[in-house]
């Protein structure tokens, strides 16, 4: 029985609901009350229930009449309402009560489960490891500038850091053989099992907007940044995306004009003057930046913690975007203008003296550096050929390449990246980040002074931002792209189609993807030229012909490594196969057919969420709406059902997890949203002095690569859940939840993500967060959260609504519903939400997102990311956005982590 399963009753509140102000706090012995905070405020619900109750003790004795009604009532749910009813924090809602009256009730026929849930899930292929491989990152700039790689030599020589890393080593590996053991003493009875978590220490979690293209309104979602041109010694032509160029005659440049309000300020600010100052910029350290660049992606929504959310978000960016977004204000974007000329382009911009340095090689591709190349001339000159500035309004961002058809195109070589021989590489890249760095001194320094004359009053949070950005001409003509085309059919064939880029292996991500595929971890590093003279000549027909789904495969094959290629091969098969249900068949090969698909696709929309009663396994199942505690106007509702999941599919998920996270048992690499997050953590763990540099990244992500990895992980001592992963179609199991929830919850199967495993150890929590995007038009976002708790905690691990007064306690078989969007498709600020610390014991969850517009990524495996070598196995966690998130252990590789992903997310959007 669902609401009315008696659970040892514990005369006082946890510790961890406690200091909540919103818990509703009762002396009366609890049941549902222990576990559910809600509103303290006297139902409806109640006095029915009340009446009710008065009525059984005494009335029944009066008519038959009264008692067939009681009778009935009994059946149909109530009974457990009254039995529930004496306790003032659990509300009914009307939902419930609706129901009871009605005479007829939906059933849910659920098929036997599988003998072995584990075998089942195994059988069908639905775990399984994509890999990445290792590398350097190609960042930027960081805030605090790029030291020289011996600077950070001395990073591993304190002993007490070696100590904290076997310290911390020592502890993931109890923590897994802990998680192993319990696993291996599943499919006990509840009871049992809480005793057996007495002695699990950590379970893993990790919570990851799975889904490709969106990502959580945690950090981490969204950037994007346009990837580097990446050539390789030899090159004559160059593929150019068509998002990256822009044609003068095209109707789009008009359009830029009228952008979305979002941009507009940017947009127009730029378009107003070119001057030469165009290398201004991004403001200097910390000042003014503005992370408007993303604008785009948060605009509208309202409310503070929007605006708040956007900013942070703002800084989140990839490496190189990151800076991007920091840079132009309105008013530098006015002066930075001055961007021009076909070819060449506008580069200029951006870099402030700091920057510079900092950014020192890591410079976007084709971009980056041209910043600060271009010289005062130049900038003159390009200024005189009117060119439309680049839609996004974006700052600093290098300009767009804009071509008129029949252009013989050139392109200056400080505008691409060559990939060079791997051997040349790593000294070839550090000098070129120096040649760069002190380039762009000169007119950074002026940049400086003007953004700092400029943008005065500018927010200072987003000035990291800046500073990390490093704009990448690619992904600005990315943003260009995406915003040029207004019209949402086009959008919207834009966004599959990268959403297909991004599933299709085939697809070889763009240049820099490519270039990364290199091999080692040096490999990597493009060299950067600066010679002015070196000119590269376009064949302007290649560029027109050039579709950006359709990217040469020939030379990402050639690039990636060996093992890179195998792994993702592999991937692929193993992908295509686990799909058996249908949902992908493509793999790399296939691309033709994704597409066809992926314009086939028709979204559908999710609006709302309709929780009714059903049986499962002869369990009655009936939905309970927790009533806000605290006033709002929110459109939130939070229902849960109790016993939404049996004790064997709890047993069976949680071991499937801790068999596939011990599987995993390599040193995991670590990911942030953006350097600021870094610092964020590095602070926290009191190692603010860490310097970081570009090397420490794996290169094409925003992983930091294994070295650096390591050394985290000793300092943040594991301190993250641990996120697997099943999909839709991979198991009868997965098919039949999400069938169930689809009866119980009115969520259409359409709209459904991946399901995502969580275990949370002790000590272990995710801080407040909303699920969907503040602020985000998108409507392609996290409408609404099934939360399913697989077992009981000793102590903590809540989760709670704060704005809503609601808290509920983890109890295995428990779910949990509520919608994070409203019906109009907004992110509700009100929705936002956490996960308490466990105190004691471990806490497992399984959490599926529905969105309220599908698209044709949703719920499909994708293939790893075609990063360079990492090693078999290994994980990755990844901490996003440091006031609203936590870092969380996947075992997956989404392409999220690459830069490339970073750049085009306005488009997988
Ligand atoms: O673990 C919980 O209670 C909440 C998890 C969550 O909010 C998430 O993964 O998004
Ligand atoms: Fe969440």
């Amino acid at each position: 029985m669902a609401i009315n399963k008696k659970r040892p009753v514990k005369s006082k509140v946890s510790p961890a609901t406690q200091n909540s102000p919103y818990v509703h706090r009762d002396v009366r012995p609890r049941r549902v009350s222990e576990d559910v905070g809600g509103s303290d405020r006297v139902s409806i619900g109640r006095w029915v229930a009340l009446f009710a109750v008065v009525l059984a003790v005494t009335g029944c004795l009066v008519s038959p009449d009264v008692r067939r009604v009681l009778v009935r009532l009994q059946k149909t749910g109530l009974g457990e309402i009254f039995a529930d009813a004496h306790d003032p924090s659990v509300r009914i809602s009307s939902n419930e009560k609706r129901e009871a009256k009605e005479e007829e009730v939906v059933g849910w026929l659920d098929p036997e489960p599988p003998e072995n849930l584990l075998d089942d899930i195994e059988d069908d292929g639905g775990w399984h490891e994509d890999q990445v491989d290792e590398d350097e990152l190609t960042m930027d700039d960081f805030e605090d500038g790029v030291i020289e790689p011996e600077d950070t030599e001395d990073l591993m020589e304190d002993e007490i850091v070696e100590k904290e890393r076997r310290d911390a080593e020592r502890q993931e590996k109890e923590y897994k053989l802990k998680a192993a053991g319990n696993s291996a003493s599943d499919g006990k009875g509840r009871s049992s099992k809480v005793a057996e978590e007495k002695s699990v220490k950590s379970p893993k979690t990790t919570s990851e907007s799975g889904d490709p293209p969106l990502v959580r309104g945690r950090p981490g979602r969204d950037k994007n940044a346009p990837p580097p041109i990446i050539l390789r010694p030899g090159d004559t032509h160059i593929k150019l995306d068509a998002s990256q160029i822009k044609f003068v005659d095209s109707p789009v440049e008009t359009k830029d004009k009228k952008q979305p309000k979002s941009q507009d300020s940017a947009h127009t600010a730029k378009k107003s003057k070119s001057s030469v100052k165009s290398v201004n910029t991004k403001p200097p350290g910390k000042s003014p930046g503005s992370g408007k660049a993303e604008a785009p992606e948060k605009p509208e929504h309202n409310s503070k913690s929007s605006a708040k959310q956007t900013k942070e978000k703002t800084a989140i960016k990839s490496p190189s975007e990151t800076k991007q977004g920091n840079k132009a204000t309105t008013k530098q974007a006015k002066e930075k203008t001055a961007i021009k000329s076909p070819s060449e382009t506008k580069q200029g911009n951006k870099a402030t003296t700091k920057q510079a340095k900092e950014k020192t090689a890591i410079k976007s591709p084709s971009e980056t550096k041209q910043g600060n190349k271009a010289t005062t001339k130049q900038a003159k000159e390009k200024a005189k050929s009117e060119i439309p500035e680049r839609p996004g309004g974006n700052k600093n961002g290098p300009p767009p390449i804009v071509l008129k058809p029949g252009d013989n195109t050139i392109l200056d070589t400080s505008q691409i990246k060559f990939v060079d021989s791997p051997e040349k590489e790593k000294p070839m890249k550090s000098k070129a980040s120096k040649v760069s760095a002190k380039k762009s001194t000169p007119s950074s320094k002026s940049a400086n002074k003007k953004s700092a004359a400029e943008s005065p009053g500018k927010n200072k949070d987003e000035t990291p931002k800046t500073a990390a950005n490093v704009p990448s001409s690619s992904e600005e003509r990315a943003k260009e792209k995406v915003e040029a085309n207004s019209s949402e059919n086009s959008r919207e064939k834009q966004k599959q189609t990268n959403v297909d880029k991004s599933e299709a292996k085939t697809i070889p991500k763009t240049s820099k993807s490519k270039s990364d595929g290199v091999g080692t971890a040096k490999e990597h590093k493009p060299i950067i030229l600066n010679g002015e003279n070196d000119k590269i000549v376009i064949d302007p027909s290649t560029l027109k012909q050039v579709n950006p789904e359709v990217i040469e495969p020939s030379k990402s094959k050639t690039k990636t490594s060996d093992k890179s290629t195998s792994m993702k091969k592999d991937s692929a098969k193993v992908s295509a196969k686990k799909q058996g249900d249908g949902k992908i068949k493509e793999d790399t090969d296939s691309n033709n057919g994704v597409k066809e698909k992926v314009n086939k696709f028709r979204a559908k929309y999710q609006k709302t969420i309709t929780p009714k009663k059903v049986f499962i396994d002869g369990r009655r199942i009936p939905p309970t709406e927790l009533l806000h505690q605290k006033a709002s106007n929110s459109s939130v509702k939070v229902y849960l059902f109790n016993d939404f999941l049996s004790d064997r599919e709890c047993d069976g998920l949680i071991k499937a997890h801790d068999s596939h996270v011990k599987a995993l048992d390599k040193q995991p690499l670590i990911c942030f949203d953006s350097i600021k997050t870094l610092r964020s953590h590095l602070k926290e763990v009191k190692k603010s002095s860490v310097k970081v540099t570009p090397n420490d990244f794996t290169a094409g992500t925003i992983c930091l690569n294994s070295t650096f990895s390591a050394k985290m992980q000793m300092w943040m001592k594991s301190n993250w859940s641990y996120s697997t992963a099943f999909y839709p179609g991979e198991s009868q199991f997965s098919t039949r939840l999400a069938a169930r929830i689809e009866q119980a919850m009115g969520l259409s199967e359409d709209n459904g993500g991946k399901f995502q495993i969580t275990s949370y150890p002790v000590g272990k929590a995710y801080k407040e967060h909303t699920d969907c995007i503040l602020g985000g038009t998108e409507k392609r976002d996290r409408m609404a959260s099934v939360l399913m708790y697989l077992n009981d905690v000793e102590d903590g691990g809540e989760t709670s609504f704060p704005d809503l007064g609601i808290w509920v306690k983890p109890r295995k078989g428990r779910a949990l519903l509520w919608n994070n969007m409203n019906p109009e498709g907004f992110c509700e600020p009100h929705s936002k939400h956490v996960a308490k610390v466990v105190k004691k014991g471990s806490k497992y969850i399984l959490i599926r997102w529905y969105y309220y517009k599908s698209f044709y990524a949703l719920g499909k495996r994708q293939p790893a990311p075609n990063l360079p070598a990492r090693d078999e196995a290994q994980p990755m966690v990844r901490c996003d956005e440091y006031e609203m998130g936590s870092c969380r252990w996947y075992d997956e590789w989404n392409h999220d982590v690459t830069l490339e992903y970073q750049k085009n997310q306005m488009k997988l959007l």
